[in-house]
């Protein structure tokens, strides 16, 4: 079994105690009283590469990488550094996440948030909704198309913004046939946990230039940005180096500043 297939085993058994826990009218009934998500699209296209900073306390590949006993307080650093959006990581079994502390996030920060996690179900767009959500990832590989296509539907319906992950060809042309305005390159490929920083270079000049563009892990610092960025990226997806460095804040602030060169401005 790849190790996507394990994962996605933990994240339907505990998605099926949640269920029994809230029935999904319950949900949608407490949902409705949060308001419209955010406008990730419009903030995705500013000017210059955007940085999108994440919230990642373990890994499959590395295990523990930063306790984040306040992940409040992290998202105020992401955003103080300049973050577009700050990624949430929900996922429990294998990174170390929940949805409180999408929540304790959502408390903390006006900046837009992704809830970081493997969406098989209507059922967690709900949540994410619930819990201060404006976009969620949905991993293509991780689904069938039909799924993939409902769930890009249902999202943009409840004001999410799907963020649609792929890895290889193929994939990037059922996100395109999925009707995703936003699709990310996962440098790593979750069967196997390997990097491969080429892969956004092999991948963007298949997706139409109207998507916006975003460079998924490995980025280590401002060079990983410029390259990703000499690539066509829109904005890079930044985990690791920030929850393991010793100043989020500068870090961020760092990739911003490389991001807002005058020579990628105006890149959409
Ligand atoms: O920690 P990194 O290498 O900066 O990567 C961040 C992000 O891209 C990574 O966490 C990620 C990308 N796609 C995912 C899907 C599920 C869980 C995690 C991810």
């Amino acid at each position: 079994m790849s190790v996507l297939d394990e994962i996605l085993d933990g994240v339907r058994a505990d998605l099926a105690d949640r269920q029994a826990a809230t029935p999904l009218e319950r949900l949608k009934e407490q949902a409705a009283t949060v308001p419209w998500p955010k406008d990730v699209v419009a903030a995705l296209r500013s000017p210059g590469v955007q940085v999108i900073a994440e919230v990642k306390r373990s890994s499959p590949s590395k295990g523990p990488l930063a306790a984040i006993a306040d992940p409040a307080a992290l998202a105020r650093d992401y955003a103080a550094g300049g973050a577009c959006l700050i990624s949430v990581l929900t996922e429990r079994r294998r990174f170390g996440g929940s949805l409180a502390d999408l929540a304790a996030v959502r408390a903390a920060v006006e900046t837009p948030l992704l809830r970081k996690d493997f969406v098989v179900s209507a059922y967690q767009l709900w949540e994410a909704r619930l819990h201060g959500a404006d976009a969620v990832l949905l991993i293509v590989a991780a689904l069938p198309q039909d799924a993939l296509i409902s769930l890009v539907e249902r999202a943009e319906s409840l004001g999410l913004t799907p963020l649609v992950e792929v890895h290889t060809e193929e994939e990037v042309e059922r996100a395109v046939a999925a009707g995703a305005t936003v699709i990310g390159v996962n440098a790593r490929d979750l069967k196997t946990l390997k990097v491969d920083r080429g892969t956004f270079a092999r991948l963007a000049p298949l997706i139409p230039d109207d998507r916006i563009k975003i460079a998924e892990s490995g980025v280590r610092g401002p060079h990983d940005l410029l390259a990703y960025a000499g690539a066509g990226a829109d904005a890079v997806l930044v985990g690791e180096s920030l929850v393991v460095g010793r100043n989020p804040r500068d870090a961020v602030a760092d990739l911003v500043t490389a991001g807002a060169h005058p020579a990628l401005r105006d890149r959409h």
